[in-house]
Order: C-alpha cells, then structure tokens, then sequence
C-alpha cells in the first residue's frame, strides 16, 4: 500500500500567502523530497510548449547531427549531446545504461557564445533563455520560501528572504544552471536491450539522486517513480500545468539532512505513453561554487550531519565545488571505473 503521495503546492496569491506555502514547501521537503508546483507564474504556457518543440525537433535530428555536439564527459563537460545508454545512473542494475538521449545547457545568456550549439539551439537561443529564466525565477522563489521556513536571516538591508536565494543568481560566475531536454524513445515491450529491475519494470534511466540543490521539471507522460521507502516506488503524475519541484543532494547534505533528495527512476509504463516517446525538460539549479553553505544559522537544523554514502567518511566539504567532486559525472562509465572507492551499492 503506498502510504505517501507526492504534495501539490498552490504558489497563488504568493506574496499574501507566502508563509502558508512556505510551510508546505518545507513540509514536502522535509518528507519526500518531491511537490508539484501549480499556479505559478513563470514560465508561461506557451513557453513551455515552444520548448517542448524544440527538444522534439532537436531530437528528430540525425544521429551525426546530434553527435556532432556530444558531451565530452571524460573532459568534465556537462554540456551537449548524450545518446542511449551514454548515462549509466545505476550500476548496480544496470549493464548498458539510460535508454534515454538528451541535450544539456549550461546558464544561457546574450553574451554568450554557442556557435558549438546546433543550429536549431543557436537559432532560438532567446527562446530558450527566456523559458531558462522563467524556470529560475521560480526556484528562486521556492528558494525564498524554504530560507523563511527555515527560519534564516532576512537581509538586513532589505528585509527579503535571500539567505539561499542570493547565492544562486541566474548569472554567476563560477557556477551554472543546466537546462535539460530529454526524450525517451518508444519502443515494443520485450525488445532487445531492455534492462529490468527484480519486478521486470524496465528502466528507462536508473534510480538516482539529483546532485544540486533544487530541480524543477516538465514532463509529457508518465514514468517518472519516486521512491517512498525500501521497495516502495511512488509513480509521479502528470499533472496539466504544473511543475514538479525535487530537492538535490546538496540541500540534503548541507541541511544534514532535514530536506530530503529522494531517489527516483524512471520506468517504462507502454500503456500510459501510447506509442510515443517520452519527453522530459529538467532545469537544475545550483549555488555559486564557492558558497560556504554548510553552517546554515537555521534552528531547525539538526547539528550533527548523518553519514551519507555517496560522500567517503570524514571528508570535510564546506563548498557547493567540493561537494560536487565527490557526485559530479559519477553516473557515467569512465568515471565510475576510475573511482572505485565510491561506494555505488548505497542505493
Ligand atoms: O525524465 C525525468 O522525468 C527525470 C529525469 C531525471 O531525473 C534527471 O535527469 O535527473
Ligand atoms: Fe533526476
């Protein structure tokens, strides 16, 4: 019996209402990790549409078109191209990897240079910059909301709740967002390749944790699996118009883990996708990389940090930088091969 359900935040009337879904935002965090978000104010619709567009033309692309700005993950890249099973996000299942393919963009801005991209990116870019800052000034306000929940400082200047927010401005330097489009193709049930878990569910991208502070995402069918506890997987629904907000390991780890960064999957559900692909966009926000955020003056966090496993015992990490050492670009197969004192069994 599934015991928990994936909360649904009102974000209308913000500013009038803000204590109230600040208290519902924490209580989500704290519990699952996950909550939809609905009535926000950005992105818009047609936003939101015009994205999803892109990243099926995007998609629809040639294999060498799509090659020709892979991913050089083995450089520490984190932008551009990876195709079916590029990402293996659990090995301890998984012998090929995610049969999904996808296209990663760091911080979008005017000035910036993306002659690299494809046409299609470079040709659109406002579009897609427009929909990036729509995404993060929502994840500003659930970062608002949180630091008032957790009762941190206001500025002392302003009055406003900027204890996390300020550290995660859209542009920075030294750290970046990521918009992700993601598609996962369709295919018949039994084909070669499929990869299952012990209920014969066939993943489509292995059970992870999210490695930033906070990700919000978009998606066109179910799939998408929240784990509530030992072999208990919650399936997300797709709700119209909504955002789906989840915490990342770093909030876990810098709030010792108050907030939670659930595991979650994806999984293929043939009956719910109707023959057609999946798609998915997912925007990941991080903090400036040499924010100090590990001493948060919060009652409300507990003092002593707990052990998590993906983090070697006794390593000190003070830095939104080095934290990331330790999760950044573990899930891919060169990496996972040259860290083997990571411990991938803690999922
Ligand atoms: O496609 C999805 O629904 C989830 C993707 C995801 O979890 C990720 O890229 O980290
Ligand atoms: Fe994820």
């Amino acid at each position: 019996m599934t015991s928990k359900a994936i909360p649904v935040v009102d974000f209308s009337d913000f500013e009038n209402r803000f204590a109230t879904i600040a208290e519902q935002v924490l209580d989500a965090c704290k519990n699952i990790g996950f909550f939809h978000i609905v009535n926000y104010e950005t992105p818009s619709i047609s936003q939101v549409d015009r994205t999803f567009e892109l990243s099926k033309d995007y998609f629809a692309l040639s294999v060498d078109e799509k090659l020709a700005c892979e991913q050089d993950t083995a450089k520490g890249k984190i932008e551009g191209y990876l195709g079916l099973y590029a990402q293996r996000l659990d090995p301890k299942i998984q012998k090929k990897g995610d049969y999904k393919e996808s296209f990663d963009m760091e911080t979008l801005t005017e000035g910036r240079n993306i002659k690299h991209f494809p046409k299609l990116f470079q040709e659109n870019r406002k579009d897609l910059e427009e929909f990036s800052k729509g995404m993060h000034a929502t994840a500003l306000q659930v970062l608002e909301l949180l630091a008032f929940a957790l009762k941190l400082p206001p500025n002392e200047k302003t009055g406003a709740n900027d204890w996390l927010s300020s550290t995660h401005e859209y542009e920075t330097n030294g750290s970046t967002s990521v918009l992700r489009l993601l598609r996962y193709p369709s295919r018949k049930q039994g084909d070669e390749g499929e990869e299952y878990d012990q209920k014969k569910n066939v993943i489509l991208a292995g059970q992870h944790t999210d490695y930033n502070i906070i990700t919000l995402l978009f998606q066109t069918a179910p799939g998408l699996q929240v784990r509530a506890s030992e072999d208990e997987w919650i399936n997300v629904p797709v709700l119209k118009n909504s955002i789906l907000a989840n915490m990342g390991g770093m909030a876990e780890f810098f709030t010792n883990g108050l907030l939670k960064s659930a595991m979650h999957r994806v999984i293929d559900i043939p009956e719910q996708r109707n023959g057609k692909d999946r798609y998915s966009i997912g925007y990941f926000v991080y903090p400036e990389s040499d924010t100090k955020i590990t001493h948060m003056p919060s009652p409300l966090i507990p003092s002593k940090r707990p052990d998590f496993k993906e983090i070697p015992k006794g390593t000190v990490i003070t830095t939104s930088a080095e934290y990331l050492k330790y999760r950044y670009r573990r899930s891919f197969l060169e990496k996972q091969s040259n860290h083997p004192e990571v411990d991938y069994n803690y999922i």
